[in-house]
């Protein structure tokens, strides 16, 4: 995986990890990079929300896994990078930097089962030459960026306008790489001081949170879809939720209607959509706890990440019995852990979000180590926070305004890679939803 990770938290251990680690926790946590975010996920999810409903309007048939694929790239772009790459445009361009980051992150994962690949890669041929090329395109596109965010903190410096340096997360690990945060205890290790740490570091998050968020977005709406009393309850929260937030912040609704309505409504329709998205802030999302429990579910049944092989440092017993030898592989299977009876009681391999749910109303959670979709223990998930609001900002959205109807015949099944994808997308019909208030 080195040569699309290099250093980066992924494929680190020791040292360099736990500072990286440190590093990143304590960003992850500051409000800064939290406002930002709620800011960027609810302009994408409007960006989608005006995709689908001009889907509505002319009927035509939409892959979701493809749009929420699109949405979680432009996002994470923006947070990670600052860059706007547009491809959730209402055309769908085509962007270099995303093909070639896609083909990269691809054939990197085929390496492991594909045994002539040290020879490809010797004899620069096949899926090895396609590799080189894709990933001379994604550092390129990493490096220029990397420039022109350094250039920006100068002129900011230099013209004292500090409130000008963004927001993202590279511009904030450059910031701590010039004040030599990474190197504290002089261990000799300086990531972030150099633009091929920077590269590193920047591009592990665009790969830890982009197909991951994707696909969960994409299962969950085949969830809502095959679950209709489920699609409901949700609809009622989120429009009890709207009422009551209008009623706090003093403002009247703007009323929308049907998809039969004419072009009027239309433009009071995206008013409508735009005004509950407003109401959509970090704390706002926080009360909604059956959205919770829905994508939680939805992650039990299918989590992102549906298995998780480590290698054996020295030889160790596990709790079990089991001998284990230095040099060999241990895997644990969420996907499998998340429909055992033994976890989950008789019904484990039912969608019931109700099961998260406490006798107070409330959420309630279940440790890492019985729900595995983020792992457990040090290394556990760094975006598992980021990743439910940018979730639940998207799904409040579409699930407020639009009703899914699977078209016909789709085939739905995963695909066997790292990420657990749909192997042929998720193609559906998309109408309005009711009003309901
Ligand atoms: C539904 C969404 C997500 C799921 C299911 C998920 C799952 C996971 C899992 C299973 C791991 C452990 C990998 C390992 O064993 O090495 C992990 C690690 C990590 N995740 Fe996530 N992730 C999600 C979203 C995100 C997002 C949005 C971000 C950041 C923007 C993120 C950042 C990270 C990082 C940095 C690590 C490495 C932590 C370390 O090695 O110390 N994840 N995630």
């Amino acid at each position: 995986m080195d040569v699309l990770l290099g250093d980066g938290i992924f494929n680190a251990d020791g040292e360099l990890w736990r500072k990286q680690r440190k590093t990143a926790s304590f960003e992850f946590a500051s409000k800064n990079l939290r406002d930002f975010s709620t800011i960027v996920f609810r302009e994408y999810s409007l960006k989608l929300s005006s995709i689908l409903s001009q889907a509505c309007k002319t009927g035509k048939v939409v892959d979701m896994q493809e749009l929420f694929m699109r949405m979680t790239l432009d996002s994470i772009c923006k947070v990670g990078f600052g860059v706007e790459i547009g491809t959730l445009s209402p055309d769908l361009p085509e962007n270099s930097f995303a093909q070639a980051f896609d083909a990269a992150n691809i054939i990197v994962t085929l390496r492991f089962i594909d045994p002539l690949w040290r020879l490809k890669k010797l004899l620069r041929v096949g899926s090895e030459a396609l590799l080189e090329q894709s990933i001379k395109l994604v550092d390129e596109f990493t490096y220029s960026v990397i420039r022109r965010r350094k250039a920006e903190i100068v002129q900011a410096r230099a013209s004292g306008k500090q409130e000008k340096i963004k927001h993202d997360i590279l511009s904030r690990f450059i910031e701590l790489g010039e004040a030599g945060v990474d190197n504290d205890n002089g261990g000799g290790i300086s990531l972030f001081g150099d633009d091929k740490g920077l590269r590193d570091v920047v591009l592990n998050f665009v790969i830890a949170g982009r197909d991951t968020t994707a696909t969960t977005l994409s299962w969950f709406t085949y969830m809502a879809m095959t679950h209709p009393p489920v699609a409901e309850k949700l609809r009622r929260e989120l429009a009890a939720f709207e009422s009551d937030r209008a009623r706090e912040e003093g403002i009247s609704l703007i009323p929308f209607f049907s998809d039969s309505d004419g072009p009027e409504n239309q433009s009071s329709f995206a008013a409508r959509v735009a005004q509950f998205a407003a109401l959509l802030t970090y704390d706002g999302l926080g009360k909604l706890t059956y959205l919770h429990a829905c994508v939680t579910e939805t992650l039990r049944l299918y989590p992102a990440v549906p298995q998780d092989p480590k290698g054996v440092a020295e030889d160790d017993v596990l709790p079990d019995g089991t001998k284990v030898k230095a040099g060999g592989m241990v895997t644990y299977v969420p996907y499998s852990m998340g429909r055992m009876e033994y976890n989950w009681g008789p019904d484990a391999g039912c969608f019931r979000p109700e099961r998260w749910i406490g006798e107070d109303g409330g959420f309630r959670n279940a440790s890492p180590f019985k729900f595995t979709a983020f792992q457990a223990g040090p290394r556990i998930c760094l975006g598992k926070d980021s990743a439910y609001l940018q979730m639940k900002m998207a799904l409040a959205i579409l699930f407020r305004f639009y009703r899914f109807e699977i078209l016909e015949g789709h085939p739905v099944k995963y695909r066997m890679m790292t990420i657990l994808s749909m192997a042929h997308g998720l193609k559906v019909r998309v109408s309005r939803a009711p009003a309901l208030v």
